[in-house]
């Protein structure tokens, strides 16, 4: 069995799939586990980094907590000499949290401090000063000021790290690399700007013991760190093959720009459906959704999605209630996924991290292998289990405009 090298408490499960994406093409193969873990579950066999990807961005404070320090129990119960608290790229949380009481919770669990970055230059995230910046404009004038659930509207990270948490939150600015002797903040956040600041990081701080933590992007420096210190060559990751045939469905519920570019450019039959007709009969809604779905999948790959511009989404929220619009949204992709899937549908490609979560929910799938990256952080996988099935599960603002049509053509 694979030593368990570095063992990843992520918040969301497409952020899960992101960072084992990353790690697996670097050399350390990933396994993600959709959480909490159970007693009797287990790392996969031959995994070096396990995931446990909760659904605890935007859960209660104390749930996250809770979830996140299980989480943790359990990967080190399992041998990880490493845990890495895996959060958003662009910091998605709300001034309650949880990023920081997770953090809180996890450095306890370890006995050390936090250290990490959100910084994930692959895909525009950088850090300087402090402050984080989204294909080079602050996250504050990005396009996530006008997320659904965790609009973001301050850049400056030791100001946004400081309001969720009572202890001390320090910069090493750069080019500094790793936590200067003498630190003595219990949280430090780190900038980077590129790759190889990443790399300098990761190799000051691959020995110590304190929590790490970030978005993919140090995660994927200390894969390549490790990778070639300390372990054996890897084969490239392979996904079983599944049959052919049996339709492939998209399911869209971020409201994401790049998602909703990539609704744009899908070229195939899009199924709309609308929170005010699942808030009025959901079942109706839901079964006209599964219907147009199934009549026109022999076709090529459908589209069933809720997303909306920011406008009408707004106006949906106010009408509904922001929680229970999400829900309602949530729960119909849920139901479509899994009435597709009783109808012989294998292959998914779903955009959005809470509706990713919903989706493999309602799926019942537990535990998923990783295989090749279609774009940075975008992995297709495989559930493991009886009936296995082809997920790729993709972050809001991750993968090309034309995603939904190219991914097909990769994946297992
Ligand atoms: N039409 C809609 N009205 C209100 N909320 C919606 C609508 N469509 C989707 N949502 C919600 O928006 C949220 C999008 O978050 P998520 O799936 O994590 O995407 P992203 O990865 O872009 O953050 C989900 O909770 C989803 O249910
Ligand atoms: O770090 C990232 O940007 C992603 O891994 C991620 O967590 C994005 O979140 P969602 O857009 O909610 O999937």
């Amino acid at each position: 069995m694979t030593a368990l090298r570095l063992g990843v408490v992520a918040d969301d499960v497409t952020g899960a799939c992101d960072l084992a994406g990353v790690v697996t093409a670097a050399g350390l193969p990933a396994s993600v586990l959709l959480g909490p873990p159970s007693p009797s579950d287990v790392p996969a066999d031959g995994a070096a980094c396990v995931v446990v990807a909760l659904r605890s961005r935007t859960a209660p404070v104390a749930d996250a907590v809770a979830e996140s320090v299980a989480a943790g129990r359990w990967l080190l119960a399992h041998g990880a000499r490493r845990l890495y608290q895996k959060y958003c790229s662009t910091f998605d949380s709300t001034p309650a949290g949880n990023i920081g009481p997770v953090a809180d919770a996890l450095a306890a669990l370890v006995g050390g401090r936090s250290v990490g970055t959100p910084a994930t230059p692959a895909v525009g995230r950088t850090v300087y000063q402090g402050h984080l910046f989204v294909d080079g404009r602050l996250l504050s004038e990005s396009p996530l000021r006008d997320h659904p659930l965790t609009p973001m509207t301050d850049a400056d990270l030791v100001r946004l790290l400081g309001a969720q948490t009572p202890r001390s939150v320090g910069l090493v600015r750069w080019p500094a690399a790793g936590v200067p002797a003498g630190e003595r903040a219990e949280h430090v956040l780190l900038d980077a700007l590129t790759d190889h600041d990443l790399d300098r990081h990761a190799a000051a701080l691959a020995d110590g013991d304190d929590l790490l933590g970030g978005a993919s992007g140090l995660a994927a420096a200390l894969a390549r760190h490790w990778a070639a210190a300390e372990l054996p060559a890897q084969p490239p990751a392979e996904l079983p093959a599944l049959p052919p045939g049996g339709g492939r469905v998209v399911l869209a519920g971020s409201c994401s720009r790049r998602t909703r570019e990539q609704i744009d450019a899908f070229p195939g039959p899009t199924v709309r459906i609308a929170v005010d007709d699942l808030a009025a009969d959901s079942a109706r809604a839901v079964a006209a959704a599964v219907d147009a779905a199934l009549a026109a999948i022999p076709a090529g790959p459908v589209l069933v999605t809720t997303s909306l511009p920011p406008d009408e989404l707004r106006a949906v929220q106010q009408r509904h209630g922001r929680d229970h619009a999400a829900a309602l949204a949530e729960n119909a992709l849920g139901a479509v996924a899994r009435a597709v899937a009783d109808a012989g549908v294998r292959r998914f490609l779903v955009a959005g991290g809470e509706t990713s979560g919903a989706v493999t929910q309602a799926l019942g799938v537990r535990q998923v292998r990783i295989g090749a990256q279609v774009a940075p952080g975008v992995p297709w996988t495989v559930s493991v289990g009886d009936r296995p099935l082809a997920l790729l599960l993709k972050s809001g603002n991750f993968g090309p405009p034309d995603l939904f049509t190219t991914a097909w053509e990769v994946g297992p």
